[in-house]
């Protein structure tokens, strides 16, 4: 759905010139959640505006379905914008409208006939749950609604893409769980993709399929997130399934064993101590349920009385039990 090709965003000039996004490749499958998750400054909010064509790019090339929005005219971007829906941190809502008449206000915009308008507004409303809330201002709605507001407005004209520019980050945790799960919904029953970003790694958690970890302006790594939790050295998974670092391993004897396919570790555990006499102590771990797999990380030590072992062979056991290392 979204194939973005050496993106480079520059501000400013000579001495003063800044390096936003630095040669991002990414592409995002139809119908997936896809988080971009990155600290403060690791330029996430500058690559969502060259992917909502707020922003020219200075290099590189975003496509989105087929329409490459780098070769577009000023009224071809508007047009194209169309196909997008954007909601925000801050809701971004018209004060002096009602909730339904800011779900209405881009299809007014777009100039759809009064009657279908009030139709698809209903809709919507059912859609996001603020049914008996249509006719409150902003001002009366909590935090979590006005967000809903937000999405029922972003899809009022049936997007391809949803983009969610740290959707939840306003919100406290149990409002930001059922807002993720409002827009996972969402992305099950309309089949709309969504592109979030986000400095909080509970909303990749939570209801991301793939996802991409921005650091100084580039892409250090992205992928499937089961395929990534599982990798043992996937930088993304250790901010999303933390293990503690080699601090806890002064002798530096440890491992980290990533599974991603249910079922569980300890059989595997006792298999390494009963089939090649290893002592297993276990540093750190994480397990959690993700996109309803349940998936883990641990940081194991494993030492031989006699000292050294079979690697290769103990690598092979494991890999049979689909649990991934690198020894
Ligand atoms: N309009 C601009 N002019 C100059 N520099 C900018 C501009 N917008 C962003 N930057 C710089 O680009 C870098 C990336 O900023 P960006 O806002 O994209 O990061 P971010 O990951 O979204 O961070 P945050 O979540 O804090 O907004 C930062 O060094 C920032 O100072």
């Amino acid at each position: 759905m979204i194939e973005v090709t050496s993106l480079t965003k520059v501000y400013g000039t000579g001495d003063g010139a800044v390096t936003a996004v630095d040669d991002v490749s990414l592409s995002v499958p139809s119908g997936q959640v896809f988080g971009i998750l990155g600290r403060s400054g690791a330029g996430k909010t500058t690559l969502m505006r060259c992917l909502t064509a707020l922003e020219r790019p200075t290099s590189g090339s975003v496509t989105i379905g087929e329409v490459n929005l780098t070769e577009l005219s000023a009224s071809g971007l508007r047009k194209a914008r169309h196909r997008m829906g954007m909601i925000f941190q801050h809701f971004n809502l018209l004060g002096s409208r009602t909730a339904a008449d800011n779900i209405a206000f881009p299809l007014e915009v777009q100039g759809v006939p009064a009657a279908e308008r009030r139709a698809r507004v209903a809709e919507l409303i059912e859609l996001v749950g603020l049914q008996g809330r249509e006719h409150a201002f902003p001002s009366q709605l909590s935090g979590g609604q006005k967000q809903r507001v937000g999405i029922a407005r972003a899809l009022a004209a049936h997007p391809d893409v949803l983009f969610c520019d740290e959707a939840t980050s306003a919100l406290d945790p149990a409002t930001t769980e059922q807002i993720l799960d409002l827009l996972k919904e969402i992305n099950r029953r309309t089949g709309v993709t969504i592109v979030l970003i986000t400095h909080e790694s509970e909303v990749v958690r939570r209801i991301c399929d793939a996802a991409a970890l921005m650091a100084s302006g580039r892409v250090v790594e992205q992928g499937p997130l089961l395929e990534l939790l599982a990798d043992p050295d996937s930088r993304l998974a250790d901010i999303l399934l933390p293990v503690g670092d080699v601090s806890l391993d002064p002798e530096h004897t440890s491992v980290v064993l990533g599974f991603a396919h249910g079922g569980t570790t300890e059989p595997v555990i006792s298999g390494l101590t009963r089939r090649f006499g290893l002592d297993v102590s276990i540093l750190g771990g994480a397990v959690e349920t993700v996109a309803g797999h349940k998936v883990g990380r641990l940081r194991v030590a494993l030492t031989h009385p006699d000292g050294g072992y079979d690697r290769d062979a103990v690598a092979a056991y494991l890999a049979e039990h689909e649990v991934s290392v690198h020894l």
